[in-house]
């Protein structure tokens, strides 16, 4: 698509012998929000990483507009405590940023003033902000966000998917993050792609939210989203090919969503 910021085509990773991902094909486009669920082992960060080169290709390839600027955030950044690493010094990692520009991000994704606290000493929210932060400051087109509010209670892992949203409105950047978070996920995101090894189903969340199978699926509690994990699991794959065996995609059925 020629609007496309960020696109693969055919993707496929493999690690060892096996192929995590394949057949994977994606892009995203200005300002929209896509979001990646899927079960734990599934290629979600591999995808990412993939995506922003960290990965080795198999198959396929990734293609980038032209002068794009990625902001990535992390699942995991591993801090050693006795490594003195301000959160200032750490905004500056590894482009030089002004007082004014650290002041102003950190009060923009909502924890101001802590500049001079060491970065391995802060909460897991705050934590998740800072790498934001950092992410922001490069004036991303694309923001990448792997499982951003792991380790966040529902309350602050609400709080940041308005941050998310409100960047978006703010800057135009796009965004494409992994999610655990279903609920959350069904509502801010323009697309939701289903990743098993491959897309298994895709769609904009008001027309699967309107499928029969969306509501058997979310409408009680986490019921619901576990079921959807019951779903991915429904099927497995060769290990050598990656070849899928056996189908039974949930969602997929609805007109909209678009099986692969
Ligand atoms: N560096 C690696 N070497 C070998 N296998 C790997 C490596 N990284 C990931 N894998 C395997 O690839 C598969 C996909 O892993 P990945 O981390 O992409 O899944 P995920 O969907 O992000 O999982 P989670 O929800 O648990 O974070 C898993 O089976 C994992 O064990």
């Amino acid at each position: 698509m020629s609007d496309s910021l960020l696109s693969a085509q055919n993707l496929g990773v493999k690690h060892g012998d096996d192929f995590v991902l394949h057949s994977v094909h994606f892009d995203i486009r200005p300002k929209e929000i896509v979001t990646v669920v899927g079960p734990n082992g599934s290629g979600k960060s591999t995808l990412i990483k993939a995506l922003i080169g960290l990965e080795t290709l198999a198959t396929g390839r990734v293609q980038k507009a032209a002068g794009l600027v990625i902001g990535y955030v992390p699942q995991k950044l591993h801090i050693d405590a006795t490594l003195p690493l301000s959160v200032r010094r750490f905004l500056s990692l590894p482009k030089r940023v002004s007082d004014a520009a650290a002041r102003a991000v950190l009060a923009r994704v909502g924890v101001e003033g802590i500049e001079s606290r060491p970065l391995s000493g802060l909460s897991g929210g705050q934590l998740q902000r800072v790498l934001l932060a950092r992410a922001l400051l490069a004036k991303p087109d694309v923001l990448i966000l792997d499982e951003p509010t792991q380790g966040l209670d529902q309350p602050g892992t609400a709080a940041f998917y308005l941050l998310i949203e409100e960047v978006r409105a703010e800057t135009g950047c796009a965004v494409l993050m992994v999610s655990h978070d279903l609920h959350v996920v069904m509502s801010s995101s323009d697309r939701v792609i289903c990743l098993n090894g491959h897309i298994c189903c895709e769609g904009t969340p008001a027309i699967v939210s309107e499928a029969p199978e969306y509501r058997a699926l979310f409408g009680i509690g986490t019921g619901g989203a576990f079921a959807l994990y019951q779903h991915h699991h429904d099927h497995s794959h060769d290990p050598q090919s990656g070849a899928c065996l056996a189908h039974d995609h949930g969602a997929s059925s609805t007109k909209d969503t678009a099986p692969i």
